[in-house]
């Protein structure tokens, strides 16, 4: 099993690198003349503010973060429900990325959708196949996170994990996504947090100042995170979150049973 630091893709497993899961951005004006919008890849600091309006609680103690996991979103039946329904959807596709100049299909399935009719999203230099007519499920789910979080989506980005041996590898995603809300449906599956820096070594307490020694454990924040993603739970990520930190689902061969991921985007264009 990878390390939360190693699990990078590989070229063998067509995976995606970290650059496919870029989102880039501009407006162009198609064939038909229509002003097509892609999510910008330049976003200003006040844009990237926008907050989920979630309890302190569900916060991730991540350095440099600002990271959240809502265990029980929903509960384990329905999150297998979904995942049973979500299944059959015709959009899920096999995307072709360009690894080292070489086209490969990824092994991870993906299926896209867009609140937006005009919104274009590219993946690994590949149009995404991106879809506008919401399924009635996922406008559903879409509804109930926004409810819950208290933000608008425009971007619906499902992964399919068919057993243990599809991974998504070490990556960020761009900062147009100034909030992304991902829901585990299905198998559990593990959910690797890896900070760019290595924790600064702890400053030496002096050694009669007892007070300090114990608050500064107390605030302590963590550099990599692992554990393990429920099913029916969200992991949130805003602001500059993925500035400093990559996220990965490794390999995990004992796993034998499908999982999906509906990762809600909320691209800036
Ligand atoms: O499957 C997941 O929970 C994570 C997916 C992810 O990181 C992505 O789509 O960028
Ligand atoms: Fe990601």
């Amino acid at each position: 099993m990878p390390s939360s630091t190693n699990s990078t893709s590989s070229a063998k497993d067509a995976s995606p690198p970290p650059e496919s899961t870029k989102r880039s951005a501009k407006s162009t004006a198609g064939a038909s003349g229509r002003t097509k919008k892609r999510a910008r890849l330049t976003v200003g600091e006040d844009e990237t503010t926008q907050v989920t309006s979630l309890e302190d609680r569900y916060r991730l103690p991540l350095a440099d973060a600002d990271a959240f996991y809502v265990p029980d979103f929903v509960d384990g039946a329905t999150a297998q429900e979904w995942h049973d329904e979500l299944l059959k959807l015709e959009e899920w596709y096999r995307p072709t990325l360009k690894v080292y100049g070489k086209s490969v299909t990824q092994s991870r399935k993906i299926a896209a959708f867009s609140t937006d009719p005009e919104l274009e999203v590219k993946y690994s230099g590949h149009p995404v196949d991106m879809h506008h007519d919401y399924p009635p499920l996922l406008r559903k789910i879409q509804d109930m996170v926004e409810e819950k979080l208290g933000v608008k989506f425009n971007h619906a980005f499902l992964n399919l994990y068919e057993d243990g041996k599809i991974y998504i590898g070490n990556h960020r995603d761009n900062r147009e996504n100034r909030v992304i809300a991902s829901l585990s449906l299905g198998a559990p599956r593990t959910f690797v947090l890896t900070h760019d820096s290595p924790p600064p070594k702890a400053a030496e307490p002096a050694s009669d100042d007892e007070s300090a020694s114990s608050s500064s454990a107390k605030t302590a924040l963590l550099y990599s995170h692992r554990f393990t993603l429920a099913p029916g739970s969200l992991v949130i990520m805003q602001c500059a979150t993925q500035q400093r930190w990559k996220h990965a689902i490794p390999k995990e061969p004992k796993v034998k049973d499908s999982r999906i991921s509906i990762t809600f985007r909320q691209l800036v264009f």
